[in-house]
């Protein structure tokens, strides 16, 4: 017989399957994918067992199912009462064969796939195969022995890289690395096969990576010191990260068996933290979005898209040149249009460098020959897709549409980058609003991962499909939103800035808020990310709906607008020319214009101090504590109203935006899902607790739907459409 053959089948449910699947039905398909788990263990256990008792097969091959070796342990069986043969033993007895066993790898091996890999003697990939251990991402640790079998075989380094990020890397990489010991080109079993019987009878004793002695890295405690400090910086309190160093660090220092133990100990740290919970919630959330859904029913499984392969982009200022780059880089055909010649020569400029500095860094050519430049919005008569991107001003984007409407071929989708106008008036401004769509990227455009795709009442969902396809295209994390003044992200950032200018009347600086939100995890507090940002753009935008008008400098009245406490203080730091780090200056002081370190600013501490005094108002003693449950609760109070208006479909929508846009910290799942581990009960409390306290400011009193989801028992997030769909239903 030869050599015999194992298939793992893949947990990723069939696509048809995949389409059937909605939120009402989570459970159904949740218990016998479990079963099928174990059921796919067990198999492989049976197999493997069977191939090796028998005296006619010679080699034995594993290999997955459709064009997938293994893309790991199923995250959602994780839990208490896991079912089947557990994983570790499954791969030591494949390890202890008498027997070569080559894993033939196809699409991806990932987690407990590269795992399972790893316990094989020998390892032929497909070129086109990625390799990884993501489990730093899920909030876990390799621990089916990978954090011990990769650095005994690919040395401490490269093992820390690949572990402590859970980038997946090429099938050339993973061969350059030692992790594979073939590529091919071709049929990757048949290659497996052949491999397998060419090696059939010689001694295995060289190739069990658990008996490796792991190789010694000089100066092995400097480097695992030095790798700490920066992955405790950067994991701004993940705990996974530093797990994953230590549990390479067992294998550095401690034999096989009792690396293996460290290695389960760390595993069962994080498995109980809630992290874990929050990061698993996240990769689930990021798919769920894909299947969005408009009030009217129509969504991402009932409408088709355009097809869209050269778009144009109008308007060229910082926005418009990154979403330029995006689209180019996305392998698009791109015409791009600037009306005013200098500013258009500058972008080209910008634009190309940035394009190359990019094809640079991936080794590639760079597409500059994939964009076109005119003056002439003529020049968009032929493009599937359009993005609106100048300024923010509804006379000119008015005008831009009626252009477009006149010059575009039939059919073409319109979209708009507002960020602050409402697209519906845009809309209106067409003959055919239906093909008229928000597509509210996040600067820099190239970079930020975000995009919020808006409908209004008339969009049509072909038109949104279009967008969100493109979006998925791009790599973006896309969200479907619908239309109210800052959409979802920027409407749920007022509340947040509020209660933190709220903070520095009362006594704050802007050192202790930032310090409390960098501490919870944001990449940056809210002053800081403001700086950056430039306070410019709020202040143009808080004029525009008629706060941000001088009052007289003293009085009740001048911290009053439209009857409800305003703090003017960002005003009046706008006032100075201090715009952040562009001016040199804002809520910190910079060493000059353009400058990226914060220092602490003593005239901004003394210009607090005045404007207290001014308002009669005593400063007091602030904590962390309340700085993360004023600013936090009141911005996830909008949240519950934005699900409440129907503006977002569900919890997971706003995480989303937030991970992916908002620097919110991944490992606590995103606003939505951080009050659901808080307690509702609690978050309820607190805000009842605020808005008592402060009962001028609308944005602290709690919401309704917030209310009624303690009333119904706090349900888990998983769960809160229903009370939401009834909710609705009721209105
Ligand atoms: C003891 C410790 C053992 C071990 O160390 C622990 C692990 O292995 S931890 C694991 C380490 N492994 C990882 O972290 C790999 C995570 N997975 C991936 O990176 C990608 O899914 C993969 C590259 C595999 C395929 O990409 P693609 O082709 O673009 O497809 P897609 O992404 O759209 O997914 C299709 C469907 O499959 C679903 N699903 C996917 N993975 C899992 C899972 N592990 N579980 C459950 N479900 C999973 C996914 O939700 C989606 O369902 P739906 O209902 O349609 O939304």
């Amino acid at each position: 017989m030869g050599a015999v053959m194992v298939r793992v089948e893949s947990h990723q449910r069939p696509v048809e399957t995949r389409k059937r699947y909605n939120e009402e039905d989570r459970e159904s398909h949740e218990r016998p994918q479990e079963e099928r788990s174990a059921a796919v263990r067990q198999g492989i256990v049976d197999k493997v067992e069977t191939a090796l008792s028998d005296p006619k097969v010679k080699s034995v091959v594993i290999c997955g199912q459709n064009g997938i070796f293994c893309g790991g342990a199923d995250i959602k069986e994780f839990g208490p009462k896991m079912s089947g043969p557990p994983l570790i033993p499954m791969i030591h007895a494949i390890e202890a064969a008498n027997k070569p066993v080559v894993a033939a790898i196809e699409g991806s091996a990932l987690g407990g796939g590269l795992e399972l890999a790893l316990g094989c003697h020998y390892r032929i990939a497909h070129s086109k195969a990625r390799l990884g251990l993501p489990e730093v991402t899920l909030g876990l640790l390799p621990a089916a022995g990978g954090s011990q079998r990769l650095p005994r075989l690919i040395g401490v380094p490269a093992a820390l890289d690949l572990i402590t990020t859970g980038r997946h890397v090429t099938a050339a990489e993973a061969l350059q690395l030692g992790i594979v010991d073939q590529v091919t080109d071709n049929n990757t079993v048949d290659a497996a096969v052949k491999f397998a019987l060419s090696v059939a009878g010689q001694s295995l004793d060289a190739r069990r990576i658990s008996t490796y002695p792991c190789p010694q890295p000089s100066h092995l405690d400097a480097l695992f010191e030095e790798v700490m400090q920066k992955v405790r910086q950067s994991a701004r309190g993940a705990m996974a990260p530093v797990a994953c160093v230590q549990a390479v660090r067992a294998a550095a220092t401690l034999p096989y068996t009792q690396g293996l133990e460290r290695e389960k100990e760390l595993m069962a740290t994080l498995f109980t933290s809630g992290q874990a919970r929050a990061l698993q919630y996240i990769f689930f959330a990021q798919r769920a979005v894909g299947r969005w859904r408009m009030p009217s029913g129509a969504g991402w499984d009932t409408s088709k898209h355009r097809p869209v392969n050269k778009a144009a982009v109008i308007g060229l200022g910082t926005m418009g040149q990154g979403i330029t780059v995006a689209l180019a880089q996305t392998g698009l055909s791109v015409v791009a249009i600037e009306t005013q010649e200098k500013q258009l020569m500058k972008a080209k400029q910008a634009v190309s460098s940035t394009l190359e500095r990019g094809a640079k860094r991936r080794g590639v050519a760079p597409p500059l020959d994939r964009i076109s430049y005119s003056q002439n919005i003529q020049a968009v008569a032929d493009v599937d897709l359009v993005i609106e991107a100048v300024f923010e001003d509804m006379g000119l984007k008015m005008e831009v549409f009626q252009q477009l409407s006149a010059v575009c071929k039939p059919g073409t989708v319109l979209c708009t980058n507002t960020s602050a106008l409402d697209m519906d008036q845009l809309a209106s401004e067409t003959p055919n609003p239906e093909l008229v769509v928000g597509m509210h990227f996040f600067s820099p455009a190239h970079v930020m991962k975000l995009l919020e795709v808006v409908y209004g009442p008339r969009s049509s969902p072909q038109a949104v499909a279009t967008a969100m396809q493109l979006g998925k295209k791009m790599g973006k994390a896309s969200v479907v939103v619908g239309n109210c003044r800052g959409f979802v992200g920027n409407r749920m950032l007022m509340p947040y800035s509020e209660q933190a200018f709220f903070l520095l009347e009362e006594g704050a600086t802007p050192e202790l808020v930032d310090r409390a939100l960098e501490e919870f995890g944001f990449s940056m507090g809210l002053f800081r990310m403001s700086d950056l940002a430039g306070l410019d753009v709020g202040w143009r935008v808080r004029k525009s709906a008629g706060l941000a008008e001088p009052r007289e400098a003293s009085g009740q009245s001048a911290r009053i607008r439209k009857g409800y406490r305003y703090s003017p203080i960002a005003d009046l730091i706008c006032e100075q020319g201090r715009f952040g780090q562009k001016t040199g200056s804002g809520w910190y002081q910079y060493d000059k214009p353009g400058s990226r370190v914060a220092r602490s600013d003593p005239w901004l501490h003394s210009f607090l101090e005045q404007y207290r005094a001014r308002h009669g108002l005593v400063a007091r003693s602030i904590d962390h504590q309340e700085v993360l449950e004023r600013c936090l609760y009141a911005m996830i109070n909008e949240g519950f109203r934005i699900l409440e208006d129907g503006i977002a479909a569900g919890p997971e929508d706003i995480d989303v935006i937030y991970v992916f846009g908002y620097g919110w910290p991944r490992h606590r799942g995103g606003p939505m899902f951080y009050a659901s581990m808080v307690g509702l009960a609690k978050v309820l409390e607190r805000l009842e607790h605020y808005h008592q306290a402060h009962p001028d400011v609308p944005y602290l009193q709690p919401c309704s739907l917030l209310k009624r989801l303690v009333a119904s028992g706090s349900p888990p997030v998983h769960r809160w459409r229903e009370v939401i769909k009834k909710l609705h239903s009721q209105l």
